[in-house]
């Protein structure tokens, strides 16, 4: 297999492990490639974000070193997370995991897709997200005021300090936080939570991919969208969000964890 190693660069062992990992995959005859910021770090050249391609993407860290490089590749390769992180909910394997994983495997991986969500600011496509996208105020303490739009139909009108647009793969980041139901992965939907929503009571929606589904922000006051913790972008007063699903999801090396293990596993005793 062509495989590219990314390693988060905050984190000296992690780097080591990175290096020894590359020596390992290619002494069993895999074809290895390090990211450029990664081999920049071990003195090597290397790949930038952008130009991966290959059969696999390893990533050493946690779940923002797995979320940077799905959100920075231009063409999704299948990821497999190896957890330096600390929770790693996305990254699979654990370190001492990973040499038997590849011992077992020439190149049969199984892959599954996971969706993201295209968004477009007043028919300007901005990005995709694979965890969520959410709008939130530039100032603390005021609130925005949101009108939901299902299919032409205005569903929801309120005012929050924010709204979360996620996956169903963010339902267990940021979207739990903010009181969101756990979505199994292999659902395609929308999941809007509001983040402290005005009122006496106020429900997460999951909305199906099918649907026409638009944010309009109906405020004068400034704000931004944050793509998975990555990219933000300046929201123009009255802004309308258009919410689909990608055609480019995101692909992950299926390791045979349960996904209702882990949530068990790493999200109850945060
Ligand atoms: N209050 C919150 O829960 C909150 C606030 C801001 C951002 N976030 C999340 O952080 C993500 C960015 O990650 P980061 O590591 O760069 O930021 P970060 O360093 O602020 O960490 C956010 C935490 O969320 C966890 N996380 C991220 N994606 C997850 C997922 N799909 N399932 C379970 N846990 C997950 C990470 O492990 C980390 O512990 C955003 O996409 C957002 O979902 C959460
Ligand atoms: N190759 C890279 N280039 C630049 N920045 C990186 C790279 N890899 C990781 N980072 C950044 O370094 C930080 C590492 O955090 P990461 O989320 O991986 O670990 P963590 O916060 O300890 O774990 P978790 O998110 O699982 O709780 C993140 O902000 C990530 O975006």
């Amino acid at each position: 297999m062509k495989i590219v190693l990314v390693s988060r660069l905050d984190d000296p062992e992690a780097l080591d492990y990175t290096a020894s990992l590359a020596r390992d995959l290619e002494s069993l005859g895999h074809g290895v490639a390090l990211e450029a910021g990664t081999a920049r770090h071990l003195g090597r050249e290397g790949i930038p974000f952008e130009e991966i391609a290959g059969d696999l993407v390893v990533v050493v860290g946690g779940d923002g070193s797995v979320l940077l490089t799905v959100h920075q590749m231009k063409k999704q390769v299948p990821v497999l997370g190896i957890n330096w992180g600390e929770v790693g909910f996305l990254a699979d394997l654990e370190p001492d995991e990973a040499r038997a994983f590849f011992a077992g495997r020439k190149d049969n991986l199984q892959v599954e897709p996971r969706m993201r969500i295209s968004l477009s600011v007043d028919g300007t496509w901005i990005g995709d997200a694979l965890n969520e996208a959410v709008v939130v105020t530039d100032r603390p303490a005021k609130m925005l005021r949101f009108c939901v739009w299902v299919d032409g139909t205005s569903a929801e009108r309120f005012r929050a300090d924010g709204l979360l647009i996620s996956t169903p793969t963010g339902s267990t980041a940021y979207a739990m936080s903010a009181g969101g139901p756990i979505v199994d992965p292999q659902i395609e939907g929308f999941l809007l939570v509001p983040l402290a929503p005005y009122m006496l009571s106020s429900r997460p929606h999951l909305i199906s991919t099918r649907r026409n589904l638009e944010i309009a922000l109906e405020t004068e006051k400034p704000a931004h969208l944050v793509i998975d913790g990555q990219s933000t972008f300046e929201l123009e007063r009255e802004a309308t969000i258009t919410v689909k699903m990608s055609e480019d999801p995101a692909l992950f090396v299926a390791t045979g964890k349960p996904f209702f293990e882990k949530v068990n596993h790493k999200l109850r005793n945060l």
